[in-house]
């Protein structure tokens, strides 16, 4: 029997596998340009066909990212966006209509600026069904892991093709999904992958029952497709931030805004698995 769970993206991942799909998760950082585009965004997102999005928390000093990334947290952060505000943006998303899983990615920092207390006690009520922190130290892990869990929110782990000695570990009572870093370094797009990538993904999905997604460096639809067959969800990030780049000034012009937002949709619909 299993558990009974209103956590939305675990009934997103239960209804792809009832259809046999695989989730697209794109990747935003909130705020970039703004606040209110960013709203707009994430419906497009939504409406071009997305499964759950990663709602990415600008922050100073993004160590895991790449220069799309970095560039997409220096224009959010000049609109003063942090933690609180992106959690609000989940809820603002919901109130708007948005059924997306929203999963709250942040570096540790904002979070322990912001105190674990206050933390959990607002995720629980900005809608949010996971948790992302690239940077949690192991040693801290435990308190978040139980935090969330209390919280009824899925702490997601990232799994690095380092990592393999630790990856039962790693994914000892997780919930949601695993995250499979597929390269080494940071974000941004990649024309190719490590040829040992398929057999590290097996491994993880022979090590846990819980979706094994995959993310880092994947940005067309071929390489969506690719990574599709071999696992529950692909996360697509800098790819779609570069694409809120190239749009931005259209974005920022009220008459052309509508053209940019369906630049966004066009690009994300067609990475679609
Ligand atoms: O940007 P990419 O290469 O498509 O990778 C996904 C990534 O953007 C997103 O999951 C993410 C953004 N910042 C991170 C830092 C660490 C791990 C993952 C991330």
């Amino acid at each position: 029997m299993t558990t009974e769970t209103t956590n939305r993206m675990d009934l997103a991942f239960r209804r792809l596998k009832e259809q046999g799909r695989t989730a697209l998760i794109p990747f935003l950082t909130v705020g970039d340009p703004d606040l209110e585009t960013s709203l707009a965004i994430i419906a497009e997102l939504e409406a071009a066909g997305a499964d759950m999005v990663e709602l990415g928390v600008p922050y100073s000093d993004p160590l895991a990212d790449g220069p799309v990334i970095q560039r997409a947290s220096a224009r959010a952060l000049k609109g003063n966006v942090h933690l609180r505000t992106c959690m609000e943006a989940a809820l603002k998303a919901r109130k708007a209509g948005s059924q997306l899983p929203f999963i709250l990615f942040t570096y540790y920092n904002p979070v322990l600026q912001m105190g674990l207390d206050t933390f959990f006690a607002e995720l629980g009520n900005h809608e949010i069904s996971g948790l992302i922190i690239p940077d949690l130290p192991i040693e801290e892990s435990e308190e978040m892991r139980r935090r969330s869990r209390e919280a009824g929110i899925n702490l997601i782990p990232l799994v690095a093709p380092t990592s393999s000695e630790r990856i039962a570990k790693i994914v000892n009572d997780a919930s949601g999904f695993v995250y499979c870093v597929s390269s080494l370094g940071v974000t941004g797009e990649r024309s190719s992958f490590h040829e040992s990538v398929d057999r590290f993904i097996e491994t993880v999905r022979q090590s846990t029952d819980l979706p094994v997604a995959v993310g880092f460096g994947i940005s067309t639809p071929d390489q969506v497709a690719r990574f599709a067959k071999i696992s529950d969800g692909v996360v697509v990030g800098s790819a779609i931030v570069r694409k809120i780049e190239e749009v931005i000034v259209l974005l920022q012009d009220p008459a052309k805004r509508a053209e940019g937002l369906l630049q966004i949709r066009n690009f994300v619909a067609q990475l679609r698995p």
